[in-house]
């Protein structure tokens, strides 16, 4: 095999915890995660000679080695000591630098791409445990799916699909930086999601339990600094949403809703006032293994 197509979906948080700052600097986190229909699509090549090359129609993330998906290549072809280098073109669905893991998720279907070019054998844990190298969500999507992470992001449990449901996306033309709102966060102040309650909802297929329970701690930190995306938040539950919530470190916020009709207004609410705005499917089950 010479050429494969991966997927690379992107993923929200439904409940987001911060525990403590831990030594190393990072924090320890207590998250439930889940994949959803929006996502990036990459062709992988094996190449003869020893480089990786990454092509890419968007100015918003580098082509060299900074690309999260050029360090997956790269930890895999020295790791394993291979010959031969890869082409990897990427064709970016998912805004970046979004709270949707667009990049962790790239650097995973890499490793997961690149294991059958390379004809590794790695087991998804083995591939999960080499993304937590390359950064603390990329674990998460080796996997895909729905999960509880632990840790700093890269200890997986998995759940059960949740109930499915529309999931509407809303990216504000914000950058925020991850590593500056774990920084900014006050953790006196912090309101602790119910985490078990949501695990809970989930393997009960609680729809209305999983929107009660939609919680993130780094909401505060993001809301202050930029209004514009609590706003946002409360425009959308204005609009009809069943629950509103910001995934990750912002700025996207994301939208349950289960009726057809009721998703369409928020949709169509949100067109034009918001930069980028998405309706897509829970995937709720884990990638296949390719
Ligand atoms: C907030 C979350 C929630 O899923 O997602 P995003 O908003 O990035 O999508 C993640 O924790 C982001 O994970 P990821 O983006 O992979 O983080 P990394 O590259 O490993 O780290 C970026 C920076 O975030 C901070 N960081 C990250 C993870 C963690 N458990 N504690 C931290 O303090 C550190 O300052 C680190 O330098
Ligand atoms: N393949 C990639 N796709 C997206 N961003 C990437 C990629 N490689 C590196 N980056 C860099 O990673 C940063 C975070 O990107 P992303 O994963 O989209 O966001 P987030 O961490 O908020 O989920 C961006 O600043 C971007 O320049």
């Amino acid at each position: 095999m010479l050429k494969l197509l991966v997927k690379a979906p992107a993923k929200i948080n439904l409940s987001l915890d911060v525990l403590y700052k831990r030594t190393d600097g990072y924090h320890e986190l207590e998250m439930v995660m889940t994949t959803v229909d929006l996502a990036d699509r990459l062709e992988l090549e094996l190449l003869n000679d020893d480089r990786i090359v990454i092509h890419s129609q968007t100015r918003f993330v580098p082509d060299d080695d900074r690309n999260l998906a050029y360090k997956a290549a790269k930890l895999l072809k020295d790791r394993f000591n291979i010959k031969s280098g890869a082409s990897i073109t990427i064709e970016k669905n998912i805004p970046v630098a979004a709270g949707l893991a667009g990049g962790s998720s790239d650097a995973a279907a890499v490793l997961r791409g690149m294991n059958k070019l390379w004809d590794l054998r790695l087991t998804l844990d083995e591939l999960a445990e080499l993304g937590a190298e390359i950064g603390s969500d990329v674990s998460f999507c080796v996997y895909g799916g729905t999960a509880l992470a632990k840790g700093r992001g890269e200890i997986i449990t998995p759940l059960p699909p949740p109930p499915n449901c529309w999931v509407v996306l809303a990216k504000p033309a914000i950058g925020v930086s991850t590593a500056e709102v774990y920084e900014h966060l006050n953790l006196n102040e912090v309101i602790h999601p119910n985490t078990k309650a949501m695990v809970d909802a989930i393997y009960q297929g609680d729809y209305r339990g999983i929107c009660a329970n939609l919680s993130n701690v780094l909401e505060s930190v993001t809301f202050k600094y930029f209004p514009k995306v609590k706003h946002l938040k409360d425009d959308m539950k204005r609009f009809g949403a069943d629950a509103v919530l910001m995934s990750g470190s912002g700025p996207t916020v994301f939208a349950l809703v289960q009726h057809d009709s009721r998703m369409q207004r928020l949709y169509n609410g949100l067109r034009g006032y918001c930069h980028q705005v998405y309706a897509v499917r829970l995937l709720g089950k884990r990638n296949e293994f390719s």
